[in-house]
């Protein structure tokens, strides 16, 4: 759904590493149908815009499977993204490059600031089902917002509403909070 901004494949926080070390190396996916967004793309434009090409020209997506971000993004669609936003450049936020520093030795500098990412209509209108899984007690504000808040380009997972396919799977501690009594 998403990778960082000019950090190589063979970088281990790069989204591709991580994809292809949890899942793709124990698979038999023939290479040509693994299909994510190259960071590292020259023309950004094109890349997203090819991106986009690609999931029409297959049809749909079965299967979106996500997580939440700490203030409620989905892949990387920040705060402000809309309802009708596609695959694009994205400037990262202070509260992701906070929580994502964690893989970068603590170190907010060397976590990118920009990415590529699915927006919220290539995620919400192409795909039969959208998965989104929440762990953690430093979900509790986002998966709270998502599920009571009207939907909002503020809060851009309040937009999964707007959406019939989708589920969100969340642990105890995610949902577990001072928002309790709103669920
Ligand atoms: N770009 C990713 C998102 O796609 C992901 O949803 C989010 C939450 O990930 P996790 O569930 O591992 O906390 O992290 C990053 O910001």
């Amino acid at each position: 759904m998403d990778e960082y901004y000019q950090l190589q494949p063979s970088n281990p926080n790069s989204y591709h590493f991580f994809m292809y070390d949890n899942f793709f190396n124990h698979v038999n996916f023939k290479p040509e149908n693994i299909n994510i967004l190259d960071g590292m793309a020259k023309d950004w434009k094109k890349e997203c815009a090819d991106y986009e090409a690609k999931i029409k020209y297959y049809g749909r997506i079965h299967i979106f499977l996500g997580g939440l971000g700490p203030e409620g993004h989905i892949a990387f669609n920040e705060t402000g993204s809309t309802r009708d936003s596609l695959t694009r450049k994205i400037d990262l936020v202070p509260s992701t490059i906070e929580a994502n520093c964690r893989f970068f030795n603590n170190d907010k500098s060397l976590v990118p600031k920009h990415a590529l990412s699915v927006g919220i209509s290539t995620v919400l209108d192409n795909s039969d089902e959208v998965i989104i899984v929440v762990f953690g007690k430093n979900k509790n504000w986002a998966l709270t917002k998502t599920l009571t808040e009207k939907p909002t380009p503020k809060i851009p997972s309040t937009f999964l509403k707007t959406s019939q396919n989708t589920v969100v799977v969340a642990d105890y501690e995610a949902i577990e909070n001072n928002y309790k009594h709103k669920l």
